[in-house]
């Protein structure tokens, strides 16, 4: 590479060459015609900044805070899957990167590090060594496998559980079906060691159903929060939602947090975009 990458579209740029297409397709696409992916970027082009001048910023903060702890920057890491193929380090390499930067890394269910070893490598960035992890879930119909994982999440020290509502389906990810994307073999979606807990069909299919550790749970619904507040004490947000009357119902029943999301675009195509 001519120069080292400083900005998203340096990384960009550098992955494209870098990756195999399959892998590359899987971080860059959206679902079906990818109409909210491109809504999602045009969005953020929109806005604009108007800034105030001759007030003095010698001296700034941007720390914040957050489920009542306190971040330096309201600039978060959201949950991505498989980080693996980017990296040998994979998720730790992201986990070591919020803790250094004091900022929320939200781990993915599908990643290629285990729970406890991403918040271990997290722990030994920090300088507190109390890492802001918070956990993603995608629940899935073996509510046994789902609640030993949130257990293990809060046992090993993350501070939230993310429940992303978003997926009753996968998206279908045009890319990911015309190169019959599938985790290449020297990854694990290591969360998931206990056999009896993944789908073993799971590892051989390819394109959309490749996600899957287990068969997605399309029951679920708000009956459902009290069940996930019996088995843990930590604060619960969920993630994908979009209608002001579902951030009613999330108050209602006793959501800590809610995660206005579209999912990147790659869940359902034809939605406004999330910045919107
Ligand atoms: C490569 C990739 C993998 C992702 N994996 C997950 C995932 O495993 N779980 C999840 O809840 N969201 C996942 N997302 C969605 C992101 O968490 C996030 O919602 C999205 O990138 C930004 O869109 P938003 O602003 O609408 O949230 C993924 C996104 C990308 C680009």
């Amino acid at each position: 590479m001519a120069h080292l990458p400083t900005c998203l579209d340096d990384f960009e740029k550098h992955a494209w060459k870098v990756l195999p297409p399959a892998h590359f397709g899987y971080y860059y696409s959206g679902a079906d015609a990818e109409t909210t992916l491109a809504r999602n970027k045009a969005a953020y082009d929109r806005l604009l900044i108007r800034p105030k001048i001759l007030v003095d910023v010698s001296r700034v903060t941007t720390e914040t805070t957050i489920l009542g702890q306190k971040i330096s920057t309201p600039i978060c890491v959201a949950p991505t899957a498989f980080q693996g193929m980017a990296h040998e380090d994979g998720e730790k390499a992201t986990a070591r990167a919020c803790a250094f930067a004091k900022t929320v890394y939200c781990m993915a269910t599908y990643s290629n590090t285990s729970i406890e070893d991403a918040y271990k490598a997290a722990q030994a960035a920090s300088k507190d060594g109390d890492p802001m992890h918070w956990f993603q879930l995608y629940v899935e119909t073996d509510r046994d496998g789902t609640k030993k994982l949130v257990q293990r999440a809060e046992k090993a020290g993350y501070k939230a559980l993310v429940i992303t509502v978003d997926r009753p389906r996968l998206g279908r990810r045009l890319a990911d079906l015309r190169n019959a994307f599938k985790l290449p073999r020297h990854l694990t979606l290591a969360n998931f060691i206990d056999p009896n807990f993944i789908d073993p069909n799971a590892l051989n299919r390819t394109g959309a159903g490749a996600y899957a550790g287990g068969a997605i749970d399309a029951s679920l619904s708000w009956s459902d929060i009290a069940w996930f507040k019996s088995i843990t004490r930590l604060p619960i947000l969920i993630k994908g939602v979009f209608r002001s009357d579902d951030a009613r119902l999330a108050v209602e029943h006793g959501v800590d947090g809610i995660i206005v999301s579209n999912h990147g675009g790659r869940q359902l195509d034809g939605c406004p975009a999330t910045v919107s």
